[in-house]
């Protein structure tokens, strides 16, 4: 930390005294290369962050510069009111273009906006209030009192100063609730969705940020060349900021500022020859994302990585982490009516053009219950989970939580209302630590409440703190401490199985699904899992868990219900159940059979 701040400090004098150093020219391009480091911030938030692909930042750019231009010499507005209006105009049709990521996936979303880049320059291009071919001349140059803009010099601190401005923000948002809850929705939008993150309203949010960044850009431009002409937002330029943000590690901000920095001056040093330059990126693009994904940002920690594969630097002496031993949650008051069910499942079929996978199935799981559903490879188990938890919708039959009906509701809303889920195959966020995939399904925090980073982000950060501990008494009751600063891929599979079950007690669940949780561990890791779900269970939340380790659904489970076909065939106390004729019916030819209880009653 010390030496960061120190590196900050050094950077910030050399900033300040660079004008002192250079010609006039030099200085002009490097106001330029600020406006490039701007954008590509934004752009980083969008695409590195947030996991969008815009294609559009180009058009912002354009329509905060054309929009001052216009608002300026056309409307003869004051620079700053103009300055305000055009960035207020730039964030509405950042809102225009992230209404598609509502419904649409990130992919369609790079030809959407791809489709509007176009159509920016073309509609400028021929009209005339935009000037046409020849665009607008003679914007007034900014007033500040006392200070003359019209100077390069000086106007580079006031760029410095809106630089060092979005910078800091953006970085105050990668680290904390909304730029982890757009990092997870990157890495996994699914399992996002299923901890709380309201995925399409915080894709809508990260084009609407990469719009603003656009238009201060676009408003600083128009400002310091005094002209604005359609091939400054061109879509080669569009592929140069890409560029610039591939090349310099998307998912790092300052790694975007560097590969700005860089690329700007390649560019300059090639402006007379822009046919070689235009290949010369695009191969440095490929060759980066080929062999250096990451981009500069990450190349230290990649040349560190080889330096110890060669033996030139010694590996950290690494403590082995160890996990620790879960602590119960207390025992929770007991329910108040025992009959009324937490969750209701009604006739409820899922039909996937020709295949049943759901069919007519009904469900009742009281409070206090831990509730197997257990049956054959293909049952439609997974996708019972899969429509209660609302990742699809049913063809029919309703889902009732606490009686009230929740039928197809989106994920997130349902994490809300208190359903937390695990999944079959571990869907933890990979590039996150442990910790952080615990704070973002800890995190209550809501798109509609994005207005505090601008007017109280102290607020935001004592938040946050907060949060941070109450991440690490959870992890701590998990037995993960240890690990809270790992990548959870770098974790033995029965550890990141614990991750995901603390990820999802940490959304504060009424009703817990877990997607065969036992797969994968040993004998001595399914007894631990099984305390931790009695536990669950005992502190007030309902389980239901599907699984294949019949041992364990006999000891573990209140009840057990059976599904083959996508019908329920039984449904019972596990003892009753397993030697149902259907039930035996159904698992001849399967590997498992259904074993005796292992436990006495009075043990679950
Ligand atoms: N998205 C989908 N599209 C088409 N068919 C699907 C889809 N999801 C599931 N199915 C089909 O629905 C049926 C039930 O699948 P499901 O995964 O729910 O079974 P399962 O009981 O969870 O199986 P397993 O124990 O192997 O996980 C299968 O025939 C499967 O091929």
């Amino acid at each position: 930390m010390r030496y960061r701040l120190g590196g900050l400090a050094a950077l910030a004098v050399v900033a300040w005294m660079l004008p002192y150093q250079l010609n006039s020219y030099t200085m002009h391009v490097v106001n330029v290369m600020l406006l490039y480091a701007i954008l590509a911030v934004g752009l980083g938030l969008a695409m590195g962050i947030a996991g969008q692909i815009n294609l559009a930042q180009v058009a912002f750019f354009g329509v905060g510069a054309y929009a001052t231009a216009v608002l300026t010499v056309k409307a003869g507005l004051g620079f700053w009111m103009a300055a305000l209006l055009a960035i207020l105009a730039t964030a509405a049709v950042g809102l225009v273009v992230g209404t598609p990521a509502l419904r649409v996936q990130s992919h369609y979303l790079g030809i959407v906006t791809l489709g509007l880049a176009l159509a920016f320059t073309n509609w400028v291009t021929n009209s005339e209030v935009a000037g046409g071919a020849e665009g607008i001349s003679g914007i007034p140059r900014p007033e500040l009192p006392g200070i003359d803009l019209s100077n390069a010099y000086l106007y580079y601190y006031v760029e410095l100063a809106l630089f060092a401005l979005t910078l800091g923000f953006g970085l105050f948002v990668v680290h904390t609730s909304l730029g982890r809850r757009m990092r997870a929705m990157r890495d996994d939008s699914l399992a996002a969705g299923a901890v709380g993150v309201e995925v399409p309203a915080l894709r809508m949010t990260a084009f609407l940020l990469a719009s603003v960044y656009g238009g201060v850009a676009g408003v600083l431009y128009s400002g310091l060349i005094g002209y604005v002409a359609p091939e400054t937002f061109s879509i080669a330029n569009m592929f140069l900021l890409l560029a610039m943000v591939i090349i310099g590690g998307r998912q790092s901000l300052v790694g975007c500022v560097v590969g700005a920095i860089a690329l700007a001056l390649v560019r300059e040093v090639l402006i007379d020859y822009p046919t070689y330059a235009q290949v010369a990126y695009g191969t440095v693009v490929v060759l980066t994302v080929v062999f250096a994904p990451t981009g500069l940002a990450g190349l230290p920690r990649r040349l560190n990585s080889v330096a110890r594969r060669l033996g030139w630097r010694r590996r950290p002496e690494q403590q082995a982490a160890s996990l620790s031993p879960f602590r119960p949650y207390e025992p929770g008051p007991a329910p108040v009516d025992d009959a009324a069910p937490i969750l209701e499942v009604r006739n409820l079929s899922m039909h996937f053009k020709g295949v049943k996978a759901v069919a007519d199935v009904s469900i009742l799981v009281p409070a206090r219950q831990i509730r197997g559903i257990v049956g054959p490879n293909g049952s439609g188990k997974t996708t019972l989970f899969n429509v209660i938890s609302g990742l699809y919708r049913p063809t029919a039959g309703r889902v009732l939580l606490d009686g009230r009906d929740v039928t197809a509701a989106r994920p997130h809303a349902l994490a809300h209302a208190g359903i937390a889920r695990t999944f079959q195959n571990l869907r933890l966020f990979p590039a996150l630590t442990v910790r952080d995939n615990v704070l973002v399904a800890l995190d209550p925090s809501r798109v509609r409440g994005t207005w505090r980073y601008l007017l109280l982000p102290l607020g935001v950060w004592r938040r946050d703190r907060a949060l941070r501990r109450e991440a690490d008494d959870l992890l701590d009751r998990f037995g993960l401490r240890a690990f809270a600063d790992s990548q959870p891929t770098a974790l033995p599979y029965g550890t990141q199985r614990r991750v995901e079950i603390a990820r999802a007690m940490a959304a504060r669940p009424r009703l817990l699904l877990l997607d065969e949780p036992a797969a994968g561990l040993n004998g001595d890791e399914v007894r631990q899992l099984c305390d931790i779900i009695r536990s669950i269970r005992d502190a007030g939340v309902n389980v239901v868990v599907i699984e294949h380790n019949m041992g364990m659904v006999m000891s573990l489970c209140d009840h057990v219900t059976v599904l083959a076909h996508g019908a329920i065939i039984a449904d019972g106390p596990p003892d009753e159940v397993a030697v149902s004729p259907e039930v035996i019916e159904a698992y001849l030819g399967e590997t498992m059979a259904m074993p005796a209880p292992a436990v006495s009653e009075a043990q679950r």
